[in-house]
């Protein structure tokens, strides 16, 4: 971890929350009400200490940016569009990337009165189960082969040329690709999450990482993630009892003890594979690397210096 860190400045968690402190006023009631709607696990401390810094940052990142494209606008002597500054959120399956996702979208929309946040999951973009099925891949959903990377990348050149995409949508629930289509109207900011947000197209032409202005790489222990894996299961099998269409369903009938060793081959077959091989060496492509303690209290910060 270290040497693959080289180029990262690593900051304790203490000296992360004095950064900015005095510069961010405190979250109203209302405020700290909508986060809980997240998530009610999610710890209020970690929030101004962690999360608000962050949110800082990011305004250094935006104000750099729309700097940067003024200026090569004056170059070309052409008016720079407006073009959305996209965040790449990547990390283990179940590391709590979508949690972290929506968090950050409710934060920004706080701080960015004006702006518009969205949030896209690039599961949408894993190919449909008959296709997955079709080409013997259906055991391989999540793995580099299983996305239509292509499809992500197009939607992202046509995301920052400031038009609106219609883009496909996964359901855990079903457990396949739905049949209708979401409508992405162009945000100022969006932010985009998965766990192959740092990877390449197939013919490594084209890496979805020229798209970001900012990133971040959720990180913890394998052990942790596990766990979080395992709970995260145990839950959505409770949700699926009561719900013959939940893909989840069939596998209520099961003992405690047959669902646990499920959800742990799953884990170790599929998921931890995938996270060693193709997810985690991806990691050094994130301007920012939260990590996690086994809470999911951020306990490490790296920040990319060069
Ligand atoms: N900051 C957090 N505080 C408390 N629980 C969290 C937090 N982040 C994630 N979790 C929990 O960890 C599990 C995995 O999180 P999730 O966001 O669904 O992961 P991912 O999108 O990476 O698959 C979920 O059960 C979620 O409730
Ligand atoms: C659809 C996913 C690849 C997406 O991962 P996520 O964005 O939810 O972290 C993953 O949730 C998944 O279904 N993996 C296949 C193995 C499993 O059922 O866990």
């Amino acid at each position: 971890m270290e040497t693959e860190l080289i180029n990262y400045e690593k900051i304790t968690r203490h000296i992360w929350q004095n950064l900015y402190k005095k510069t961010i006023p405190p979250l109203t009631e209302t405020e700290l009400d909508n986060i809980k709607s997240i998530n009610d696990e999610i710890s209020v401390q970690d929030v101004n200490d962690v999360y608000l810094p962050l949110v800082q940052l990011i305004r250094i990142y935006k104000k750099t940016m729309s700097d940067l494209s003024f200026s090569k606008g004056l170059f070309l002597q052409k008016i720079a569009e407006n073009q959305p500054f996209i965040i790449g959120i990547s990390g283990s399956v179940a590391v709590g990337k979508s949690t972290t996702a929506r968090l950050l979208q409710l934060l920004l929309a706080q701080s960015f009165k004006t702006s518009t946040v969205g949030l896209v999951t690039t599961d949408g973009f894993l190919y449909p189960n008959q296709i997955l099925t079709e080409q013997n891949i259906l055991h391989r959903k999540g793995f580099p082969e299983s996305y239509d990377m292509e499809s992500l990348i197009r939607f992202l050149s046509e995301i920052k040329s400031g038009k609106d995409v219609e883009i496909p949508v996964y359901s855990h629930e079903i457990y396949d690709i739905l049949p209708e289509k979401t409508l992405v109207k162009s945000p100022d900011i969006l932010i985009v999450e998965g766990i192959n947000v740092f990877q390449s197209t197939l013919n490594k032409r084209l890496y979805i990482n020229d798209f970001f202005d900012f990133s971040i790489y959720v990180d913890a222990t394998e052990t942790n993630i596990e766990r979080w894996y395992l709970e995260r299961f145990k839950t959505l099998l409770e949700l699926a009892k009561k719900d013959s269409n939940n893909y989840y369903h069939q596998f209520t009938t099961l003992s405690a003890d047959e669902v646990l060793k499920m959800a742990r081959d799953t884990w170790k077959k599929v998921n931890l594979v995938n996270l060693r091989e193709f997810i985690e060496p991806t990691r050094s492509r994130a301007e920012v690397i939260l990590h996690k303690d086994k809470r999911h209290k951020v306990d490490k910060i790296y920040l990319k210096k060069y």
